[in-house]
C-alpha cells in the first residue's frame, strides 16, 4: 500500500450550529482512520462536552495565540476558536484532516493550506433548533443568537466546494459525503 500523500488535503466542515459538523466529523473518522480530526483550542470549559476540544482561559489563549501556537484562530459566539500547528504534521500520511472551522474564515483557510475543501453541511432549519435544543450545551438566548447566523453564506472564491443535506440519519450523510469525496481524488 502506498503511502499518504505528504500533505494531505484539509477538509473544513462548516455550517450553522447544530447542523452536525462534530457529529459527521466523528463519523466520518471513525468509518475511515486515516481522515483524521484536528482538534481545536476552545476559551470554553472542557465540561461543556460535545467534540473533544482543549479549553483554556482567555489569558492562556492570547498567549497561545502570541506565542504562534495557531495556525489559524478567530472569534464567534463570544469564544475564541483556535486550530493549533499541528495540523501540518497531521497531514503527513492521512488521507486528509477535518476540522471545524467558521464560514468566515475559509478564504484565509484556503490560502493558508492550500489543498482545501470545504465540505458545507445543511439541514432544515426546525431540524437545526431541535438539534441545537437536543444537544442543551447553549441556553435558550445563545441557541437563538446561533440561528440567527444559520444563513451566513460562504465566502467567494472558494476552490472545492462539496454541500451535503444532513436532515436525515448521520450514517447517509457519511457515505454521501464519502462518495462525492471520491471524485475529488480524497
Ligand atoms: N444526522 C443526524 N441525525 C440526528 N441527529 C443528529 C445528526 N447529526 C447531528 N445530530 C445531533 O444534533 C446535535 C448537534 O450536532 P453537532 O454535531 O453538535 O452539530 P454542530 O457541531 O454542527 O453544532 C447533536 O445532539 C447531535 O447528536
Ligand atoms: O461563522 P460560522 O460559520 O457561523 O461559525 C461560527 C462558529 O460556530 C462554530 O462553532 P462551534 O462548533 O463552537 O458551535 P456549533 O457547534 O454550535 O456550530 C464554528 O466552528 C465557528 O467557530
Amino acid at each position: 500500500m502506498s503511502e499518504g500523500p505528504i500533505k494531505a488535503p484539509v477538509i473544513a466542515v462548516v455550517g450553522p450550529s447544530g447542523v452536525g459538523k462534530d457529529s459527521v466529523m466523528a463519523a466520518l473518522a471513525a468509518r475511515d482512520p486515516r481522515l483524521r480530526l484536528q482538534r481545536r483550542v476552545i476559551t470554553r470549559p472542557e465540561e461543556a462536552g460535545g467534540e473533544v476540544f482543549t479549553g483554556v482561559t482567555p489569558e492562556t489563549f492570547a498567549r497561545m495565540a502570541a506565542a504562534g501556537a495557531f495556525a489559524l484562530h478567530w472569534q464567534a459566539h463570544g469564544l475564541s476558536y483556535g486550530i493549533p500547528v499541528e495540523i501540518y504534521d497531521l497531514r503527513r500520511g492521512a488521507r486528509a484532516v477535518l476540522v471545524n472551522l467558521s464560514r468566515a474564515v475559509l478564504g484565509v483557510a484556503q490560502g493558508l493550506f492550500g489543498d482545501l475543501i470545504v465540505l458545507s453541511l445543511t439541514a432544515d432549519s426546525d431540524v437545526l433548533a431541535d438539534r441545537l435544543a437536543g444537544r442543551g450545551r447553549e441556553d435558550a438566548g445563545d441557541r437563538a443568537r446561533r440561528l440567527q447566523r444559520a444563513s451566513a453564506p460562504l465566502p467567494e472564491g472558494l476552490r472545492r466546494v462539496i454541500e451535503v443535506d444532513n436532515s436525515g440519519p448521520l450514517a447517509t450523510t457519511v457515505e454521501t459525503v464519502l462518495t462525492r469525496l471520491q471524485p475529488e481524488s480524497v
